[in-house]
């Protein structure tokens, strides 16, 4: 264990948060404390993607993103493209606006903390989320719930937050179409005009937005939220009276949980991955089950088995 705590982990860091007083602090501290923390830091994107190969090749084990949701998702992707064997386990420094993940798992925020609970915590192996070529692990969100995550986030608080009357009045203005096309998954298919589509592998997105609220990341699974399109005030107040309580079968709202979910649209879908969209015809999202170690605290309410076990270092 002593020894183990002696090795390098690799700090990945986003350029715009690098110089941030409270994470030289925290880095300072974690050294002073025995860590062989070393930092590196990004220029633009791709760059940590390619850092994360680097730190491989070196034999790094343990790599920290520093950065929000989006630093995280590109960490992860070059994480999944290496061997399994050779995989580093994953911590994170949260360091965005949202941090939808690290807020979802519980991690601590303040920077100190943070980098001590991924330099001291347990590993647990969760779940991965693929679509083509490409991870994430915290969220697909699809439909309206692409456009608001990217462009309008204020617009899906309303939404949950039960202001329908403004929310109507800018989808009429916006002249909101609904998404055609048709969900299909191994025990089911569903063919229904779309609102909102949101893919969990973690519970949350958009800012704090729950909308996978049962989710899991070791268990296997996806948790789907199905919302079908709307027409009136009527039905919209309705939507949102199921959104608070996220019905297995409601009226508009639906949730599934499936490892594997696919989608035949009519036309390009706005989807957003981790926070980064996309806009696609068609896709299929499989998990990949236990396929990144995550370091974080012990009692993470994310997982379906309680006890974590202290990093080991497996060479
Ligand atoms: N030095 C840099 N300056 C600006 N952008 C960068 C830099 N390095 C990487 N990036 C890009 O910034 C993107 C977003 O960064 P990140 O997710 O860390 O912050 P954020 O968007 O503020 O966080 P959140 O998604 O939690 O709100 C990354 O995917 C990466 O492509
Ligand atoms: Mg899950």
């Amino acid at each position: 264990m002593a020894d183990s705590l002696t090795k390098t982990a690799h700090l990945i860091i986003n350029g715009k948060a690098a110089q941030l007083p409270e994470v030289r602090e925290a880095v300072t501290a974690m050294r002073e404390d025995g860590h062989d923390l070393q930092v590196r830091v990004t220029w633009e994107g791709g760059d940590a993607i390619r850092l994360v190969h680097e730190a491989s090749r070196q034999g790094v084990r343990r790599i920290i993103a520093g950065g929000g949701d989006g630093s995280v998702n590109e960490i992860v992707n070059g994480l999944m493209e290496l061997d399994e064997a050779q995989r580093p386990a994953l911590g994170i420094l949260p360091l965005g606006s949202a941090n939808d993940f690290a807020n979802g798992v519980g991690l601590p925020l303040e920077p100190h903390e943070a980098l001590k609970s991924a330099l001291q915590g347990t590993t647990r192996a969760v779940d991965v989320a693929r679509l083509g070529d490409d991870y994430f692990i915290n969220m697909a969100s699809g439909g309206f719930g692409a456009e608001i995550t990217t462009s309008t986030p204020v617009a899906l608080k309303r939404l949950l937050g039960g202001g329908a009357y403004s929310l109507m009045g800018m989808l009429k203005a916006w002249r909101y179409q609904p998404y055609l096309g048709r969900l299909r998954w191994p025990e089911g298919e569903l063919d229904t005009p779309l609102f909102l589509l949101a893919i969990g592998n973690g519970c949350q997105a958009g800012g704090g937005q729950s909308l996978a609220p049962e989710a899991k990341l070791d268990d296997g699974l996806l948790d789907v939220l199905i919302v079908r399109h709307f027409s009136s005030l009527g039905e919209m107040r309705q939507v949102i009276a199921e959104m608070d309580r996220i019905p297995e079968d409601g009226e508009f709202v639906r949730t599934i949980r499936t490892p594997e979910l696919s989608f035949h649209g009519d036309g390009a879908f706005p989807l957003n991955l981790d926070g980064e969209p996309r806009r696609l015809d068609s896709f299929t999202v499989k998990l990949e089950p236990r396929a990144l170690r995550l370091l974080m605290p012990a009692d993470c309410r994310l997982l379906s088995s309680p006890a974590g076990a202290p990093f080991e270092f497996s060479e």
